[in-house]
């Protein structure tokens, strides 16, 4: 038996309908929401993303504005940059690309934007919220994989749910959500000792690792929903999974491709959270 294959692209085509509509309905009330993306250097991948996020802003109404910066710009000129932002009534929602250049404090960056803006919901203030099950402005790929749980009726409750990853951006956030809905959640990461029998334990299998198909149907339970997060370009411009999908797509019961998975959804999510943002600025 082969997998049933999650799409998300499918799913995100169909919620960016609905979002053309809360544009408009924006639109009538005087607001155009925008958003702001800070780029900083050219790394090629951070390039690729801030087109795909520009692109899609621009299909569904969203005004747009990419702000580039120099990769040795002084941690100073960036605040001011996202001071401007914060401060700009126009401006409903503030993207700072990551990774940031080495000679920049991170956490300094991202505790500087509002939290109101804060679109990609990594401000301490977020974080809080989603820890303890508040409305917040939550992080897309998280957002993105949740809907798309639902949108193929995988249910969540009471399941064991196994997070490969703990960064803030995907693996804690995610973990958070499925346990706010109700799963037992496990993380794993780099420290882990015996990942191959927690793992073959998970009902609900994310994998947010960043290693080229790490995973493979040794890890996994007969039956179980496997989410591949994972992006790495090879050389052939290509793009890849943390997961081997074409051994695992034997075992599990659904997984998502890459690409055309998980990606599509934490686009679609940003443009979510632009509107969400916007409306908080009614
Ligand atoms: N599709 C999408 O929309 C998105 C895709 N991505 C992709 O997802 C992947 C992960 O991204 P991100 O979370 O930012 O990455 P990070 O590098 O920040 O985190 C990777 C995590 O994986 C853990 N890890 C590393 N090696 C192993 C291993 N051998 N076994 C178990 N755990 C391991 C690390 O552990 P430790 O904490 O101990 O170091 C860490 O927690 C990347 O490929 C990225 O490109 C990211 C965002 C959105
Ligand atoms: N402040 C910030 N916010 C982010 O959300 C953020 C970030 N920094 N830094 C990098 C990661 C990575 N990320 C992805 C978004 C879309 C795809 C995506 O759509 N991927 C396509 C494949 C790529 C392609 O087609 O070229 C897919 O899976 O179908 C992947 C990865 C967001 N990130």
């Amino acid at each position: 038996m082969s997998a049933s294959i999650m799409y998300g692209k499918v799913l995100a085509d169909k919620i960016r309908e609905e979002i053309k509509t809360d544009v408009q309905e924006l639109v009538q009330h005087q607001i155009k929401p925008k958003l702001s993306v800070l780029i900083i250097g050219d790394n090629p991948a951070s390039k690729t993303y801030v087109r795909m996020k520009q692109k899609a802003c621009e299909k569904v109404g969203i005004e747009s504005d990419v702000i580039k910066l120099q990769s040795d710009v002084s941690e100073d000129e960036l605040l001011k940059q996202i001071e401007l932002l914060n401060n700009d009534r126009s401006v409903h929602g503030i993207l700072v690309q990551l990774p940031l250049p080495e000679h920049v404090n991170e956490k300094r960056v991202l505790e500087y934007i509002d939290p109101n803006k804060d679109v990609d919901g990594f401000h301490p203030i977020n974080v809080g919220r989603l820890s303890i099950d508040q409305d917040a402005l939550v992080p897309c790929t998280p957002l993105g994989i949740v809907a798309l749980l639902d949108y193929y009726n995988v249910s969540i409750e009471g399941k064991h749910a196994v997070v490969i990853g703990r960064s803030n951006i995907v693996g804690k956030p995610v973990g958070q959500l499925l346990l706010n809905r109700q799963a037992t959640v496990t993380y794993c990461h780099s420290k882990t000792q015996n990942l191959k029998e927690i793992t073959k334990t998970a009902d609900i299998l994310i994998v947010a690792v960043g290693r080229a198909e790490l995973i493979n149907e040794e890890y996994v339970k007969e039956g179980a929903v496997v989410v591949d997060v994972g992006n790495t370009f090879l050389e052939t411009g290509k793009v890849v999974g943390d997961v081997a999908f074409d051994q695992v797509k034997d075992i599990a019961s659904q997984i998502t491709p890459v690409p055309k998975g998980v990606g599509p959804m934490t686009i679609t999510m940003l443009l979510n959270n632009t509107i969400k943002a916007a409306k908080y600025s009614m």
